[in-house]
């Protein structure tokens, strides 16, 4: 992982070859059909089932290992209470990185896995757009250029729902965005019923908030998570895949004219992909420099592509 570390030994990291963490599934069967699987792929990813075979397997035997670990520790602390009516809180999987790196397939295949397990886990899955402050604000703090930048979310309602997951109240509620009106939809929510995994994925999770001049304790979104993903690639990848993306969009999802973007699939494709150069120059790109790739040493695990979404090498924080 070039520019993570010169040698591991100096590293909080082990790293791996995508060849080398293969290996780590050991006898982990592969539960997903193929058909399964192209349903849970986002466009433009070609990620293929050989991909999960390869790398999400050994994702997916680490994470029960983890998860595991966790719930003997919640029996360790029961016995420390010598209380059994204490109810154990979800594990919560944060997954971060780049607009278009493809966190949603990775989040999509994962809960699939994770819910097969022998044990058949309840796994939830919440995406952090739902969070971000509806358009009319946007527009009214002059901030839709900044869509995705931490000033975009609100911040107390991710907290208040994160809080409510880890404090294992039940019927705990998330908003809902859509893509297609490139907004929050109002009055929508997804409502989380104590799982026994959440998986939590957005651009900004492992972000450090501010901290409070005013005395207040204000924690950041990862201290509620147990394990934390960063999906990363080299911006010049992670470009293309956004702008191939966009193209794509142009002519299947943009065409509704119910679409915010639906004037984009009007223009000539010359002025189109000069409209997603500048939504990738001047909010993506500038977005992972400044707010997301400096959160990427934060998290538990990082899965590093390389062309074609496929993952090259694999970098785990030593325990
Ligand atoms: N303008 C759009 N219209 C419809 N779907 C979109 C649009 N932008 C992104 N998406 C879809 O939304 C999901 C999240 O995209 P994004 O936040 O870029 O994260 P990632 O590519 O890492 O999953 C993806 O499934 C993507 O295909
Ligand atoms: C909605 C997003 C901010 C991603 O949100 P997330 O679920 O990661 O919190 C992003 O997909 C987006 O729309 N960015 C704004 C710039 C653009 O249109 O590409």
């Amino acid at each position: 992982m070039d520019q993570l570390a010169p040698t591991e030994k100096y590293s909080p990291f082990r790293f791996f070859s995508a060849e080398q963490w293969s290996q780590f599934r050991a006898d982990t069967p592969l539960t997903l059909s193929d058909d399964e699987f192209r349903r849970l792929r986002s466009l433009n990813d070609p990620v293929d089932l050989a991909e999960v075979e390869r790398i999400y397997l050994s994702l997916s035997r680490l994470l029960s290992a983890h998860v595991e670990a966790s719930q003997l520790l919640f029996r360790q602390r029961q016995a420390f209470f010598n209380a059994v009516d204490i109810v154990k809180t979800p594990f919560i999987i944060g997954i971060a990185g780049s607009v278009a790196v493809g966190k949603s397939t990775t989040a999509r295949v994962l809960k699939e896995l994770l819910a097969r397990w022998p044990s058949s886990p309840k796994v939830d899955l919440i995406t952090t757009d739902g969070f971000l402050l509806p358009n009319e604000v946007l527009r009214r703090e002059n901030l839709m250029e900044r869509k995705g930048f931490p000033d975009s979310y609100d911040v107390g309602a991710l907290l208040r729902f994160l809080s409510g997951i880890k404090s294992a109240q039940r019927d705990v509620r998330a908003p809902v965005y859509s893509h297609l009106t490139y907004d929050v939809i109002p009055g929508e929510f997804v409502t989380i019923d104590r799982p026994d995994i959440l998986i939590f994925e957005g651009i900004n999770v492992l972000q450090p908030g501010k901290l409070p001049q005013d005395g207040k304790i204000v924690p950041f979104l990862s201290d509620f998570f147990d394990f934390a993903i960063y999906i990363d690639a080299d911006e010049k990848l992670i470009h293309q895949w956004y702008i191939s993306r966009f193209m794509r969009l142009r002519e299947t999802a943009f065409r509704n004219p119910d679409s915010f973007f639906h004037r984009y699939s009007q223009l000539s494709e010359e002025s189109a992909r000069a409209i997603a150069e500048g939504l990738w120059t001047n909010i993506n790109l500038k977005n992972l420099r400044e707010n997301i790739l400096p959160t990427r040493a934060r998290a538990d695990i990082i899965l590093r592509k390389g062309a074609d979404h496929l993952i090259e090498e694999v970098a785990l924080r030593k325990l």
